[in-house]
């Protein structure tokens, strides 16, 4: 079967692959994944009928790159960046992604977080072409159908949000799209992934945003969310849809509210191949980001004392990665989890206190806080790292400003040189501003953020500030589970991707938390090939890849990289 209705991609008597697509004149020049605009040749203009429809002048990649990037810099807010850069995707995907690549560190900002969070809140307003997929409650009950309207055969990879919890900005409703958008533009620009193998999804369940519900431009369902059996109905019947239409994808869940973010990932973690990139990514991310400190400190992280604020999907996640980090250096499980403690909105987590059940595994016994002294029910953030002797901090509360002067100088009363990463998203949301650590910590805390921040001049230094983000896990989790063919993305496939981050990174960038975001192309193999040899080690790769070293699997990995470049184009034989 073709690889989309409106084309296919063939190899020549060569062996070189050529595009052939099944439609020509004026509505080539309008599908983003075919048109290559004014760089279409004189050869191709005569046989695809665009003869008289595009400018007499040949362009080249180049120099299209050059065009619309002189256009990008000229828009003056970041929204208004990704504006542009939305509609270029729109119009010409080869295009975008060539010059997306060129200049990774300076448009993933734009496109990502934090300028994502922006989009997803203006979605409705500033909404011009379709992209990605909708289920919703108009459609969920041919949704079989709907499916079938997307003009894609090979999807493998598929980003779901709700829109119910996204970043740290909450209730999104239709806006979420923005988020599953730009997910799947890093897993492209990033990982590797061609673009006609992703499917952003929007699962429209409705909105409790009564401002939403009311604006007159708002464009998803106008009712409240769906909840409890509801909502599982509709979510069951979009993961069969999936399962039937492509069968060989993955589901990536994002931003899914705490309330439902955990049982989702459990109810079909074993159904389809998924995993949240939330719980899962996150956690990863933070394991990897802490190991490094870990390893610029000497010290070990099963001697650390870590604090997670914010006991959500984030948080969670978080404390489940550094639990079983530090189990992996030879504690038993008691010991870990006296050394991970977990604060959610009332304060710090104690068996015997009211709390949601995704909690409670988390939950301190209540003698180890024997001799603490705290003043309200339970110990709040700074009582708890000031009792406990906290040497990590790990914001994930989207708390803004909730890492305080005294809450860093607490930090470094109980080590030289204090883990504080402020992850929360985006910018407007983040614990505490990186350059405000390291003043109040007299430069010397270890920082990573999880949205992008510029490095902190500091007494003569330069300190870079690593963005603890999950973009450095989900392109390579989701390629290398994809690849693998793996049936599903075991726990032990989540805490490899951490572990190959943390090589990476000590390998090329040994001063370093985390690589810089421009690596990311060359951080997303590694993290997918060492996904895959894992899951081959787990018995759950299904695949071609069997028996390959790690190396093979690296090389197949580059083997299937997708790079923006303009295929020759063969109009289909009449028959
Ligand atoms: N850096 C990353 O890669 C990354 C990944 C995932 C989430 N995050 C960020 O983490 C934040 C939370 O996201 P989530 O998905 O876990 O959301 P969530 O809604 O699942 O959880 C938020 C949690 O924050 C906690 N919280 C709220 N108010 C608090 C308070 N006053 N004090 C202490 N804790 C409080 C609660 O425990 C709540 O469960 C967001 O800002 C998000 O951007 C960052
Ligand atoms: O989207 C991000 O930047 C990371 C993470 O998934 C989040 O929700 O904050
Ligand atoms: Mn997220």
């Amino acid at each position: 079967m073709p690889v989309s209705r409106y084309y296919d991609v063939k190899r020549d008597e060569k062996g070189e692959r050529y595009l052939e697509p099944y439609v020509t004149g004026f509505l080539l020049l309008r599908l983003p994944l075919l048109n290559k605009g004014t760089a279409f040749t004189e050869e191709e203009r005569r046989a695809l009928g665009l003869e008289g429809l595009l400018p007499p002048h040949v362009n080249t990649l180049e120099e299209q790159k050059e065009r619309v990037y002189r256009r990008y810099r000229l828009q003056t807010s970041p929204l208004e960046k990704h504006i542009y850069l939305r509609n270029l995707q729109d119009r010409n995907e080869v295009l975008f992604y060539a010059l997306v690549v060129d200049h990774l560190e300076e448009m993933l900002p734009i496109l990502y977080t934090p300028t994502v969070g922006e989009a997803v809140r203006e979605f409705s307003h500033i909404y011009r072409y379709p992209r990605g997929f909708t289920a919703s409650t108009k459609n969920i009950d041919h949704l079989e159908e709907a499916l079938q309207n997307v003009p894609l055969e090979e999807v493998r990879l598929i980003v779901a949000t709700d829109s119910s919890a996204i970043l740290g900005i909450g209730d999104q409703g239709y806006g979420g799209m923005a988020i599953s958008i730009g997910k799947l533009t890093l897993y492209t620009a990033a990982g590797g992934v061609g673009p006609d193998k992703t499917l952003p999804v929007e699962l429209d369940v409705g909105t409790d945003r009564e401002d939403l519900l009311k604006d007159p431009l708002y464009l998803g369902v106008r009712h409240r969310r769906l909840r409890g059996e509801e909502y599982f109905r509709f979510l069951d019947r979009f993961v069969e849809a999936v399962r039937r239409r492509y069968p060989k994808a993955l589901i990536q869940w994002e931003d899914f509210a705490k309330e439902t973010a955990f049982q989702v990932l459990e109810r079909y973690r074993k159904v389809v191949p998924s995993f949240n990139d939330d719980i899962q990514g996150t956690g990863a991310v933070a394991l990897a980001g802490v190991l490094s400190a870990c390893r610029l400190k000497g010290e070990r992280l099963s001697e650390q004392v870590v604090v997670v604020y914010g006991a959500g999907a984030g948080g969670i996640g978080v404390a489940w990665a550094l639990l079983e980090g530090m189990k992996r250096e030879g504690l038993s499980e008691e010991e870990a989890k006296a050394r991970v403690l977990v604060l959610d909105s009332k304060g710090l987590l104690v068996e015997g206190r009211a709390m949601e059940d995704y909690k409670r595994p988390y939950a301190q016994r209540p003698e180890r806080l024997q001799g603490w002294r705290f003043a309200g029910a339970y110990p709040n953030l700074l009582e708890t790292i000031q009792n406990a002797r906290a040497t990590v901090l790990l914001g994930l509360s989207g708390q803004a400003g909730s890492f305080t002067e005294p809450v860093a100088r607490a930090m470094l009363e109980n080590t030289p040189s204090p883990v504080i990463f402020p992850l929360s998203n985006p910018t407007s949301a983040t614990e505490a501003l990186p350059d405000d650590l390291i003043y109040w910590t007299d430069g010397r805390a270890l920082v990573a953020a999880g949205s992008p921040f510029p490095p902190v001049g500091f007494k003569g230094r330069v300190i870079p500030v690593g963005q603890g983000n999950n973009a450095f896990i989900f392109p390579g989790l989701g390629l290398g589970a994809v690849l693998s063919r793996a049936r599903e993305v075991t726990d032990g496939m989540v805490l490899e991707a951490a572990y190959a981050l943390y090589d990476y990174t000590r390998e090329h960038f040994p001063h370093l938390l985390y690589p810089p975001v421009a690596r990311l192309r060359e951080v997303s193999p590694y993290v997918a090939a060492r996904v895959m040899q894992r899951a081959l080690e787990e018995g759950v790769a299904e695949g071609e890849v069997q028996g390959l070293s790690l190396e093979g699997l690296l090389e197949f990995v580059k083997s299937r990289f997708w790079e923006p470049r303009y295929l020759p184009y063969r109009p289909a034989p009449v028959i």
